[in-house]
């Protein structure tokens, strides 16, 4: 294998994936001036990314389909050209109505990059490589959110809504440019991709599904990516400024500190998969664990939350964004490569679900709060809010429960395959002895010079 052209290859699919982040994170970021376009309420243009974020989640299953069928390179072309006509669509939109079938186009398009760069991997690296590399995807696919906010709300607060828009669509253009000239599906054209009839893609399907490993896969990425994505899209942001009363400045701060730590974190817990691929369920436990102590440290304090308590919680949901690519992990190692893309959609699935029903389920208790009276006229008051934000740790647990269970199924398929799972205590004690051996033959190596 080329090493050069494999990283070509990625570099072409990571460029895609960047420029789907940002096409999806541009409209969160034009909010005030979408109000003034649309002349459109608060709830018209949360219609906008729900429908965008629902079409993303419904197009999963079928995309990672037609990812197995046609390969990867075809879908990001065909993701590109549809985030292409997206936000030129929405560029000239005048109507709340017309400004929807932009973002359903750009949800279309983004559903099919992210699963098709993945599905690169297997195919271009060695198996030792990937989960670290399968982090640098994940991380460097977030900083298209950078270019939403920086370059992209210059060009509209200096220009416009039309040059901006048209503008992120150009990135696009030269997005699929890049992917058209660079990629290739393997070294050895067409061989991982499977020519199936419609029956033996149903089959398919439901292999991958009845693969425990790929629903260990689904439970983890609902666990462990919604509470990050809940804050950054939605709602973390009038939590801090409104609720908790921080401050627009420090509110920034924070969700500054929410991207470098998913940075941070990416190469750490992708070194960790490679090493322990028997503990990858624990991690994503303990990352669980320390989002629900983080939130529940945060929601139990009688006023407003101390600031480190603020910075320890954006820390914790942050691990959660790196976490969740785990899931993606699972996907990769239970499944046969002809059937990878299918399973990676279907994990896929589980974060955005989950990221919708909070954000909606939140929307609604602090509504009602609101109109009981509760809130004391303050749609985004502290003691609303708190109660808002708990029905997380809800669907936390839901997450907890069916990974834990779905773990002891998976371990018990793998202990019929003669993969027993040794308990933690025994890998601790081996651990231990191995670096006391490492010393000891560093010693004698320094004694024999
Ligand atoms: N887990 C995220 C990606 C991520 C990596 N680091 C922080 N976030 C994910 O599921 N991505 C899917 C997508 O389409 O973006």
């Amino acid at each position: 294998m080329n090493s050069s052209r494999a990283f070509l290859v990625w570099a072409a699919g990571v460029t895609a994936y960047l420029v789907a982040v940002t096409q999806r994170t541009t409209f969160g970021v034009a909010g005030l001036q979408a109000t003034d376009r649309f002349d459109a309420s608060a709830s018209q243009l949360s219609i906008f990314t729900v429908v965008q974020l629902l079409v993303y989640a419904g197009l999963q299953v079928p995309v990672g389909v037609l990812v197995d069928r046609w390969g990867p390179r075809t879908l990001i072309v065909a993701g590109g050209i549809l985030m292409i006509l997206g936000q030129v669509q929405l560029a000239f939109a005048e109507s709340v109505g017309a400004g929807i079938v932009g973002r359903l186009l750009v949800g279309a398009g983004d559903a099919t990059t992210f699963i098709s760069v993945l599905r690169l991997l297997p195919a271009w690296f060695p198996f030792h490589r990937i989960p670290v590399l399968t982090q640098w995807t994940g991380i460097i696919g977030q900083l298209g959110q950078i270019v939403s906010v920086i370059p992209f709300v210059a060009v509209l607060s200096t220009f416009g809504w039309e040059p901006a828009f048209l503008g992120a669509a150009a990135l696009s253009v030269l997005a699929v440019l890049f992917a058209v000239i660079a990629i290739r599906d393997s070294p050895e054209a067409g061989s991982e991709r499977s020519v199936q009839t419609l029956r033996e893609t149903g089959a398919s399907l439901a292999e991958a599904w009845r693969q425990p490993g790929t629903r260990l896969g689904l439970w983890t990425h609902f666990t462990i990516q919604f509470p990050g994505t809940v804050f950054v899209l939605m709602w973390g942001y009038p939590y801090l400024v409104r609720a908790e009363k921080l401050g627009e400045g420090p509110a920034s701060v924070l969700m500054t500190l929410f991207v470098a730590v998913g940075i941070l974190c990416g190469p750490f817990l992708g070194r960790y998969v490679g090493r322990h691929p028997l503990r990858r369920s624990t991690m994503v436990l303990a990352i669980a664990a320390l989002i629900a102590g983080a939130w529940l440290a945060v929601l139990l304090q009688p006023g407003p939350a101390p600031l480190p308590l603020l910075v320890l919680l954006v820390i914790a949901l942050a691990i959660g964004g790196p976490g969740s690519m785990i899931a993606f992990d699972f996907a990769r190692t239970f499944n046969a490569a002809a059937r990878l893309g299918t399973a990676t959609g279907i994990v896929n699935i589980g974060g955005f679900l989950a990221s919708l029903l909070s954000m909606f389920v939140i929307g609604v208790i602090l509504d009602l709060l609101l109109g009981s009276g509760f809130s004391e006229g303050d749609l985004y008051a502290l003691g609303s809010f708190r109660i808002a934000m708990a029905a997380q740790l809800v669907v936390l647990a839901v997450g907890v429960v069916n990974v834990v269970l779905i773990r002891r199924r998976v371990r018990r398929r793998m202990a019929e395959q003669g993969v027993v799972v040794p308990p933690v205590r025994d890998v601790i004690v081996r651990e231990r002895a191995r670096r006391r051996e490492q010393k000891a033959a560093r010693r004698r190596g320094g004694l024999g010079s």
